[in-house]
């Protein structure tokens, strides 16, 4: 019988609850003082000369195999299974039980003990087979489980077009990356990243070409980052990432690389190249992600004015 299952309250119950519809298990159980409390129709049967049976003493059905007094062992409480051999005190049969803590006392489990097929042998080992098959069972529901919720978060914080943190994780994830770089005194930088005439790839290879497009630059950005970092899709050709522990020129160095990557790949069309504009700042003592991302959006904006296909880099108050 494996005893880790066993050893389980629910599984105990489940064990109650299996034997006690049997005719020819006794069943029974009493609590801490030795009173009975439920008991199956076979133990009633047996002992239908008594008038009651719940609330009396099991003593008055039971004697113990070596001596008149019944004592359920307090190995029980190491929550293993007990054998003793009563004897039925109306001169009947002598029983062998099996008994199991429960909440407030023992559930006992009887049979005849010169029966020539144990029963109660018989049934337990089917039960224990039941219960590691259930066990199982439920092990690998809960692993489908988690495995499901897994997705569901990962889904649900994710760009489906381009694998990119969503806006709302990527907020989410800044607010709390800023506040650790703020307590600590690390620099944290961000990108703000636009295609440029986005617009015409889509006009010219429509919009499953513009996707194609927004997934390429996606790739480059995922190639960029360490894992302190994170790049995010804020919506349509719009794109984002912070890099902890890099100052400001760390941040426009990286940029720039991602500007001419990008100028040189041909996601569509070898003669048709995609560009892209970058706004840099750094985090300065004090800010806020909000004003973080305004100046990093203006510095943006700059980039696009200015002519596009460019990094335009600056700290706060520069
Ligand atoms: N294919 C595709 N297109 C998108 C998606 N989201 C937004 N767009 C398109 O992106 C284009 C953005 O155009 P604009 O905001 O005018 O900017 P632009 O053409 O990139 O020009 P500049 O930003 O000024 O360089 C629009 O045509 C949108 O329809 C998307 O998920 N897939």
């Amino acid at each position: 019988m494996n005893e880790e299952i066993l050893s389980h309250p629910d599984l105990i119950w489940a064990l109650r609850n299996y034997v006690m519809d049997s005719g020819r298990l006794l069943v029974v159980e009493v609590d801490g003082q030795g009173l009975i409390g439920e008991s199956n129709l076979a133990f009633r049967s047996h002992f239908s000369s008594f008038k009651r049976v719940r609330g009396e003493p099991l003593s008055r059905f039971l004697g113990g195999g070596r001596g008149d007094t019944l004592e359920i062992e307090s190995g029980l409480v190491n929550r293993t299974p007990v054998a003793h051999v009563f004897k039925s005190l109306d001169g009947g049969e002598t029983y062998l039980f099996h008994a199991y803590p429960v909440a407030q006392g023992s559930l006992l489990i009887g049979e005849l003990a010169n029966a020539a097929k144990s029963d109660i042998i018989e049934r337990m080992g089917n039960l224990a087979i039941e219960m590691s098959r259930l066990v199982r069972d439920l092990r690998k529901t809960n692993h489908e489980l988690a495995m499901a919720n897994d997705l569901n978060l990962e889904l649900a914080r994710t760009d489906p077009l381009t694998g990119l943190a969503n806006r709302r994780y990527f907020m989410e994830r800044l607010q709390t990356t800023l506040a650790h770089a703020q307590a600590r005194d690390h620099r944290l930088s961000l990108v703000m990243i636009d295609l440029d005439h986005f617009k015409q790839v889509n006009d010219r290879f429509g919009h499953a070409g513009g996707d194609a497009t927004l997934v390429a630059f996606a790739g480059l950005l995922k190639s960029q980052v360490r894992a302190a970092d994170l790049s995010g899709r804020f919506g349509g050709e719009e794109f984002v990432l912070y890099m902890l522990d890099a100052d400001l020129r760390a941040a426009s160095e990286a940029a720039g690389r991602l500007r001419v990557q990008m100028s040189q790949l041909r996601p569509l069309d070898a003669d048709f190249r995609v560009t892209a504009s970058f706004g840099v700042t750094e985090l300065s003592p004090g800010e806020t992600a909000e004003t973080l991302l305004i100046r990093a959006d203006d510095l943006l904006y700059r980039a696009k004015a200015e002519g596009r296909n460019r990094v335009i880099a600056e700290a706060c108050g520069a």
